[in-house]
């Protein structure tokens, strides 16, 4: 066991690499959770000019002291007309909401308290609101309103298209290529009525994973074990993506090629982690390339996927690679059993607020992934847990 590198020395490396990349320039409307490489910086204020923030009248307190009061309606401002008539005393002008206040006005009575009669209105009532934004009020012109770093949400992409830009400078999207190796795997629908063979299960989950993490998928490809396959589809992959993400053949077996597949220049950045399940999981690169490989255990793949491969495409996305590892406490509901040598990742669901252990902790399985709410973090030789007991857990 002593070649097995500890967790955290792991997930120091994987964070140590998972730098934003560069930026590229895309339409606020392709801009939806994309992570902004510079700072939005308002082209123009908001509101532009004092604005009406109701349907009504603008008036001139002196002329609506005492009520109720008379006055002559002189024009009409809408959203969007450029530059209303100025008000003199005893006038009032239409306005609507959103419309600019003309010069002169001091509030916005609303309908609701006028007759009118042809141009003449008859203020009823005013109320205590002036019912007037400011020019600049949301924001001003050159102000910044979201700094560099920012996940476009849809609330920042209102902000984003607010401060007229057409175009924003967003950190490129991780571009993933996702190889499945074994003889056995067929695509799901294949496998009945074809003895020996097994559907390919992880693909479809890694490339959920990597789409929500901020990565887009390049390529995927179900390969034989056959070295010259593997090894032609591997240059295809090293040359298209950042990050290559290869499943199975990881452990110790004949046909277990997922390193040598990549060439004699594969560096490897660690190869084992002291983890239960995914032991077999290693990161390397090849030239400017990335690559993680994955146990094919489909239990294995995905809690090594989650703690490796979601934190290294969400910080090459641009996002903060702490929010992908964002471990919390809470309290045990059942006993857990006690940690052998490696360090544990207990796959556990909530029940009335408190983490129960699944019944399987089977690492080839993939039903019980469906109940796995959690990991929960147990180190190497813990003793049994009780119920009660704090443990770390790690959203799954
Ligand atoms: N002698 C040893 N044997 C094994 C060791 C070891 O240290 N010494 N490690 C074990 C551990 S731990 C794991 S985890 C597995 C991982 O092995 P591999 O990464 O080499 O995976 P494969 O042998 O290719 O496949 C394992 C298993 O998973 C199935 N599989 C593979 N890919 C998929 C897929 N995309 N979809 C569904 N199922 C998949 C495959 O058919 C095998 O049943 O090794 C242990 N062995
Ligand atoms: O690490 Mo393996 O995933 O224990 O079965």
């Amino acid at each position: 066991m002593t070649d097995l590198l500890p967790l955290d020395e792991a997930l120091g490396i994987v964070q140590s690499l998972a730098h934003p990349l560069g930026a590229e320039a895309v339409s606020i409307a392709e801009a939806h959770d994309r992570t902004l490489a510079c700072a939005v910086i308002a082209g123009i204020a908001s509101p532009r000019n004092d604005s009406s923030a109701m349907d009504g009248y603008a008036v001139q307190d002196s002329d609506v002291e005492n009520l109720p009061a008379s006055l002559r309606v002189t024009g009409e401002s809408f959203a969007g007309t450029p530059q209303p008539p100025a008000l003199g005393t005893g006038e009032a002008v239409r306005i609507f909401t959103g419309a600019p206040v003309p010069a002169g006005a001091d509030r916005v009575v609303i309908q609701e308290n006028c007759s009118r009669d042809g141009v003449m209105l008859t203020v009823h009532e005013c109320g205590p609101g002036r019912h007037i934004r400011q020019a600049g009020g949301d924001f001003k012109a050159g102000d910044e309103l979201l700094p560099a770093g920012t996940r476009l949400t849809a609330r920042a992409l209102v902000a984003a298209a607010g401060a007229d830009l057409a175009q924003l400078s967003v950190v490129r999207r991780p571009r993933v290529a996702i190889l499945s190796t074994g003889d056995e795997l067929v695509p799901p629908g294949e496998a009945q009525g074809n003895p020996g063979t097994i559907p390919e299960s992880i693909s479809p989950a890694l490339a959920a994973m990597i789409g929500e993490a901020g990565g887009e998928i390049v390529q995927r490809d179900h390969l034989p074990d056959d070295m010259a396959v593997l090894g032609q589809r591997a240059q295809q992959a090293l040359h298209k993506a950042d990050l290559v993400v290869v499943t199975g053949g990881a452990s110790v077996g004949e046909r277990d090629f997922a390193k040598a597949m990549f060439g004699s220049d594969l560096a490897l950045l660690f190869n084992k982690v002291a983890i239960k399940p995914g032991k077999p999981v290693w990161l390397g690169r090849r030239n400017g390339t990335l690559i993680l490989g994955l146990p094919g255990n489909p239990t294995s793949a995905l809690v090594t996927a989650r703690l490796f491969l979601v934190p290294l495409v969400s910080g090459l996305a641009g996002r903060a690679t702490g929010g992908a590892l964002d471990w919390r406490d809470a309290l045990a509901g059942a006993a857990f059993p006690p940690v052998g040598s490696r360090e544990t990742l207990a796959r556990a669901r909530w029940v009335d607020g408190r983490l129960v252990p699944l019944g399987s902790q089977d690492s080839s399985s993939q039903f019980m992934l469906m109940f796995a709410d959690v990991l929960v973090r147990r180190r190497a030789d813990a003793p049994e847990a009780r119920p009660g007991d704090r443990l770390g857990y790690l959203d799954f």
